[in-house]
């Protein structure tokens, strides 16, 4: 079989692994399972207490990889199995978290917990069994720019020195503690330190990801449709879901604040690789993120507005976008990073991977994802609640 030929980035065969993936479920996990699945003789024990995005690579059982993934459903706050499976495998990936902004400050006790004290067990459990441990953190550890404390016209905010985030130089900067959106970027700064005390006082082999918004289809819900009406998800199912019932885009504070969103199937490409040459990943923290695609979230609800356009065939509105007050829009406590471009230079080096896609591809080929599986069901659910009014 191809995929048993694998050799990793020295030339030297790849061995297949069993991998304890912790929220497999997920928009990451899915992309990730899909991925070992169809071109790696790897298995995974998939642990989530959801498995709708990983359905289609469950069932049935006549799949060509069935036996090499297993679903647990598994809430890895308060069970016993947990340990066993983590022995069972050979490394251990953990991808559980809450992730969205909306709970950073509406929910700062289980954004804290679930993204620091949930991962206390999985971290003790690895380093008490000598097993490897690639651990998804965030690019929000970085907080804000140093030139964001500048002069709005300030020369130096232009010099990259003032804003480009390297893993190895950077400072954390966040705002002060009222501003509980940073009650994520904390936790997760305090779970990077432990992890990388763990490696340098017990020899814990980790791998620490910072991915820098990663986007593409199954990523979070479409409100209404399949998660809660009242949900606030992350930007890119924000604005799909308002381009699928044709309302505004709401531009949060002027939508000013700029990212850089890279591809998912190009991120995963980088997890493949970390996994495959621990000699290489091992004791590194590393962005992951596409430099390239930045823009400014204005600049991304115009683009998404025209692709859309062009995916569905149904015009755009005249004016596509609305104004609204971070306060509105997420509560009290909200805060924002202003900018946020990875340095590459370390991921390059260790294991000489480089995105590919343009943001106006990748939004293409999401939107017409997002287009095809929810345009229906949007029209449906419309129809539905002006029928019952
Ligand atoms: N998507 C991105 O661009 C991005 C950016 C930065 C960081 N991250 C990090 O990557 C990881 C995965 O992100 P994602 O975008 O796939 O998010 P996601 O919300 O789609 O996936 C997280 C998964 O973890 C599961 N989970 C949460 N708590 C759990 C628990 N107690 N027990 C079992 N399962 C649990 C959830 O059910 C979910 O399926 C997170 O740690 C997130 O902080 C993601
Ligand atoms: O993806 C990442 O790399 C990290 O950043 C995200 O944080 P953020 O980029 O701020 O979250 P989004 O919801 O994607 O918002 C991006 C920007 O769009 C704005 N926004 C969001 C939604 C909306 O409808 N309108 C709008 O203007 C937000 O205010 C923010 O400035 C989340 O914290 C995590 O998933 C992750 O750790």
């Amino acid at each position: 079989m191809a995929a048993m030929a694998r050799a990793d980035l020295d030339g030297k065969p790849i061995k297949p692994l069993t991998i304890c993936m912790i929220g497999a479920g997920g928009f990451i996990g899915s992309h990730l399972c899909e991925k070992l699945m169809a071109e790696t003789p790897h298995k995974v024990l998939a642990v989530d207490v959801y498995n709708d995005k990983i359905k289609h690579l469950l069932e049935p059982a006549t799949l060509p990889w069935a036996g090499r993934i297993q679903f647990h459903r598994i809430n890895i706050k308060n069970d016993s199995r947990l340990e066993g499976l983590i022995k069972m495998g050979d490394l251990t990936i953990n991808l559980a978290a809450i992730c969205t902004p909306a709970d950073y400050n509406t929910r700062p006790l289980d954004t804290i917990y679930s993204n620091f004290i949930d991962a206390l067990p999985v971290l003790k459990y690895c380093s008490e069994n000598n097993k490897r441990l690639i651990h998804f953190s965030t690019c929000e550890v970085y907080g804000k720019t140093i030139g964001s404390f500048l002069p709005k016209d300030h020369p130096l905010r232009q010099d990259p020195a003032f804003y480009v985030l390297k893993e190895d130089a950077s400072p954390c900067i966040f705002g002060s503690i009222e501003k509980q959106r940073w009650s994520y970027a904390c936790a997760k700064q305090l779970i990077e330190r432990l992890i990388y005390a763990e490696g340098a006082e017990n020899g814990l082999e980790f791998t620490i990801v910072r991915p820098f918004n990663w986007i593409g289809p199954r990523m979070d819900f479409i409100p209404g449709i399949d998660g809660p009406s009242e949900g606030v998800p992350r930007v890119l199912a924000c604005f799909s879901n308002n381009l699928l019932r044709g309302e505004p885009l709401k531009l949060v504070d002027g939508g000013q604040s700029q990212r850089t969103f890279v591809y998912i199937k190009d991120a995963i490409e980088a997890v493949l690789l970390m996994i495959e040459n621990p000699a290489r990943a091992n004791g590194h923290i590393f962005n992951v993120g596409n430099p390239k695609n930045e823009v400014t979230v204005r600049q991304l609800a115009e683009m998404m507005t025209e692709v859309y356009a062009k995916v569905s065939g149904e015009p755009s509105r005249e004016e596509p976008t609305i104004d609204v007050s971070s306060k509105e829009f997420y509560g009290e406590g909200y805060d924002d990073s202003d900018k946020r471009i990875p340095d590459m230079t370390i991921i390059n080096r260790q294991l000489g991977w480089n995105p590919k896609t343009s943001l106006w591809d990748l939004l293409e080929s999401t939107l017409t994802y997002q287009h095809r599986t929810y345009a229906e069901a949007v029209k449906q659910a419309t129809a539905k609640a002006v029928a019952s009014s």
